[in-house]
């Protein structure tokens, strides 16, 4: 069995605003292991990001512990990959994609050759020397992924990266995500709305509660790998999991809406 490389242990964060306090997460226990793909779903306003951005060190966490292993300590803990486009438009596409390792000190050469790989493998090849500006929404998304690959973290933090996609492109980059991902099978945590994605993408899928957010389940995705994100949707047993997470899933999102249960 895998290494666990996340553990989180009876965590709760606790906001403190000017109009009163927010509990966002509470009792959060989790173990997240060596080279999974972890996706998370629940409503809105659950404490999805709130979690990712403690896991990033970004927010600090009001009760419980974390422990994040980490195996070498010369490359960073972690990269995030926002849902709205974060790639510097006064740099190209391979400044932006090698920027993490030019942070680190790395000899151009090296790093040149590493973003090259990763700009090869997200069709940008032609575009190495575009700026932003003169790239799609799609495209510049791509390269926040190249960039997060580049820069080979401990562990890959991914907050709705695809949500602003249309459909097709969304497609497109599930499929060039998988391919990257089982080629280096980093840990990845990776937040959704969709249902759907997290099926054709994650290990497992925690559902978590209406705020504050609580573990409600974690489903194992028992699909087989590699995937094909456009034949496994018609399995059998991806519209068996779908239903099962939806069913997990739309009691909390009434909830968030209503404040009560469903009846259903
Ligand atoms: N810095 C902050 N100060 C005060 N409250 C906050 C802060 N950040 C988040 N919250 C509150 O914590 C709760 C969880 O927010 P969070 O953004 O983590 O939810 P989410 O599940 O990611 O939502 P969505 O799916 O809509 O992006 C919300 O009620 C939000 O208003």
């Amino acid at each position: 069995m895998a290494d666990v490389r996340i553990k989180l242990e009876k965590i709760q964060k606790i906001f403190v605003t000017t109009q009163g306090t927010i509990t966002a997460l509470e009792d959060i226990n989790l173990r997240i292991t060596d080279g999974e793909f972890f996706c998370i779903v629940g409503p809105s306003g659950c404490g999805k990001t709130t979690l990712l951005r403690i896991l990033a060190g970004l927010e600090t966490i009001t009760v419980g512990n974390m422990t994040i292993k980490a195996r070498d300590t010369s490359r960073p803990l972690n990269s995030m990959v926002f849902q709205e486009q974060s790639v510097f438009p006064w740099m190209t596409v391979t400044e932006n994609v090698e920027y993490g390792l030019r942070m680190r000190k790395m000899p151009k050469p090296v790093r040149r050759d590493i973003a090259n790989h990763y700009i090869e493998m997200i069709g940008l090849k032609q575009f190495a020397a575009s700026y932003p500006c003169q790239l799609s929404g799609g495209m510049k998304q791509r390269v926040s992924v190249a960039r997060a690959f580049a820069n080979d973290p401990e562990i890959l933090l991914m907050d709705e990266p695809f949500g602003s996609l249309d459909e097709q492109n969304r497609i497109l980059l599930q499929k060039e995500l998988l391919r990257i991902w089982e080629g280096t099978s980093k840990t990845t945590v990776f937040i959704t709305h969709s249902i759907d994605e997290a099926l054709c993408l994650g290990d497992r899928i925690l559902v978590m509660s209406a705020r504050p957010g609580t573990i409600k389940t974690i489903v194992p995705v028992t699909l087989p790998r590699p995937r094909d994100v456009e034949t496994i949707r018609t399995t059998p047993q991806y519209i068996e999991l779908y239903q099962t997470i939806w069913s997990q899933l739309r009691d909390e999102v009434l909830k968030g809406e209503t404040g009560i249960p469903s009846r259903r």
